[in-house]
């Protein structure tokens, strides 16, 4: 492949310096990172939040490649291209250098339920009888694997050398998390979208965008810039911000399918809640149906209308997506059942970590708790201060029992995070170790009681400083669980 191939006619900026020779030279590979740059790679620089790409040309240059792209003129010893979006370029780049991706994807966007519409998504088309896969936060699952990640949308030249893997392992149908970070970065320009998803929006990451409303609109780029005119967009309709992203979809001239007790695509007419599942009656159009969720959480119910709602709007009949509803399984650590206690205490695993997701478990295990709600929980370090308080003040007014402790405390002094939750906490108890803090809220449990370890979710490691060591919510609550059986 050639420069100007892999270029195509996405940049009419670059077609004059594409026809000079510049743009016949053979291209190995492309890569915004100067480390990962092999001989007869294309470097493209970008401009990031710790560095500017435009300084490790030299870099990129010394270790072989060909060419680089930046935002403006830079002298080097390889040839310079200049182009107006170089972020973009990279990622139609990535495209067209790997060439091939499932034939159907989808994405979902939203503060919450990302993760679970994805993996829900890939459990339907795989009922279905489809070769699926999901991409996201818990990693890669496919057919033939099932992988940990590290990010929830994958950097462009990594995410479209997996949908080129993926493709030739015969997937057909993907689904992906399309995080707001990943959006304003394009990280997801150049994938061929069949239909896309929005859940909902709360707070997040407002250590990276300046306000809500550039929050959102960053979300809504995946309607107005990646979803091609007239597709089918499943949007939740009994969110606060639901209006708002219908209009974004309507406004870019796509199919609006909503769902939800609001909804008219799919509309959830009543649920009840059990224990460990739902029953909600759904009408889709004419049909009526009767499904068991074996699932705790009002939102995973949401969350299940969001996944049927793209699974129908991409070929599956509606009577096997409300049939593969009942055989759901929810996605690792959200809201996941791992023991109880000998007089029969609930202890879940769920990755809470933004008020929001607080709120909405601590609430959905109220109707089946009989004793109290004991919540184990703490906040990222460099990450949204903001929410700290807020997470403690949600606690403290939904659960019975609040232990602070640390969470991925990063470069941060662990005690000054938990005393920013405590200042707006003053029911909790603080117990900085993790393992710790678990073994005290087991110890505490007695019949009726329902334990939310929040945070952590599948996460394998706690992140101390620069050094992440093993650490696992699951392996914690069941050893403690143990400790407790005589
Ligand atoms: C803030 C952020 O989003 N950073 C991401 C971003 O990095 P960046 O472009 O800002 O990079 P930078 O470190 O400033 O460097 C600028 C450029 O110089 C290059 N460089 C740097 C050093 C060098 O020697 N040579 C070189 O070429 C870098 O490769 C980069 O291209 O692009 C990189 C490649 O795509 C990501 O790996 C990186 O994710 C960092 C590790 C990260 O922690 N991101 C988190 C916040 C994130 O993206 N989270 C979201 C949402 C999570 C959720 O709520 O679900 C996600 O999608 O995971
Ligand atoms: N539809 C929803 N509404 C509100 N809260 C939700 C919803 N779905 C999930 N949650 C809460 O958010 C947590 C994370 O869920 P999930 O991983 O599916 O979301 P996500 O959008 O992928 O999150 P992240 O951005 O952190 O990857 C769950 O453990 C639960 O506490
Ligand atoms: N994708 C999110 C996950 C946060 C999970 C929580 N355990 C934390 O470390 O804050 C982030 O990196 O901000
Ligand atoms: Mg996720």
């Amino acid at each position: 492949m050639n420069l100007r191939d892999i270029a195509g006619d996405a940049f009419p900026e670059l077609e004059d310096q594409l026809a000079r020779s510049v743009g016949a030279l053979a291209v190995a590979g492309v890569s915004s990172d100067s480390r990962k740059i092999e001989p007869g790679m294309v470097f493209v620089a970008v401009a990031g939040a710790k560095a500017d790409g435009a300084g490790f040309i030299a870099d990129a240059a010394a270790r072989g490649a060909v060419v680089a792209v930046a935002s403006h003129n830079i002298d080097a010893s390889i040839p310079v291209l200049v182009a107006n979006d170089p972020r973009r370029f990279l990622s139609i780049a990535a495209s067209r250098f790997y060439g091939k991706q499932p034939e159907t994807m989808v994405a979902v966007t939203g503060t919450a339920g990302k993760t679970s519409v994805a993996s829900f998504t890939r459990q339907i088309w795989a009922y279905a009888g489809h070769s699926a896969a999901m991409i996201g936060t818990t990693g890669v699952v496919s057919p033939t694997r099932n992988e940990y990640g590290s990010l929830t949308t994958p950097d462009p030249v990594s995410l479209h050398k997996l949908l080129f893997e993926l493709s030739n392992e015969g997937v057909t149908h993907a689904s992906m998390e399309a995080s707001s970070h990943g959006l304003d970065q394009g990280r997801l320009d150049g994938v061929k979208l069949a239909a896309a998803a929005f859940t909902n929006l709360g707070r997040d990451h407002m250590d990276y965008h300046p306000t809500v409303e550039s929050y959102m609109a960053a979300k809504m780029r995946l309607f107005d810039a990646l979803l091609p005119k007239g597709s089918p967009a499943v949007i939740f309709a009994d969110d606060a911000w639901s209006q708002q992203a219908v209009e974004a979809a309507r406004g870019a001239g796509h199919d609006v399918r909503t769902v939800g007790r609001k909804g008219d695509y799919l509309t959830l007419k009543r649920v009840e809640h059990f224990r460990h599942k739902q029953v909600a009656e759904i009408h889709a159009g004419d049909e009526i149906f009767e499904v068991d969720i074996p699932l705790a959480g009002d939102f995973q119910v949401a969350n299940a209308l969001v996944a049927a709602g793209l699974a129908m709007s991409t070929g599956v009949p509606a009577k096997v997506a409300m049939a593969a509803l009942e055989k759901l399984q929810g996605a690792s650590g959200r809201l996941e059942l791992v023991g109880h206690t000998r007089d029969g205490a609930l202890a879940y695993v769920d990755y809470a970590h933004k008020p929001d997701a607080l709120s909405n478990v601590l609430e959905s295990v109220r109707p089946f708790t009989t004793g109290r709600v004991i919540v184990v929980f703490g906040c990222g370090g460099d990450r949204d201060r903001g929410k700290r308080p807020i997470m403690g003040e949600i606690a403290c007014r939904l659960a019975d029992v609040v232990i602070v402790t640390d969470d991925n405390p990063r470069s941060e002094e662990p005690a000054s995070i938990r005393s920013e939750i405590m200042a707006a906490a003053g029911c909790a108890t603080e117990v900085g170790d993790r393992a710790e803090a678990i073994r005290t809220a087991v110890g505490m449990l007695t019949s009726g009681d329902t334990l939310i370890v929040a945070g952590k979710g599948h996460e394998e490691g706690q992140t101390i400083g620069s050094v992440t060591l093993p650490f696992s919510d699951h392996a914690e609550l069941r050893k403690a669980l143990e400790e407790l059986k005589p």
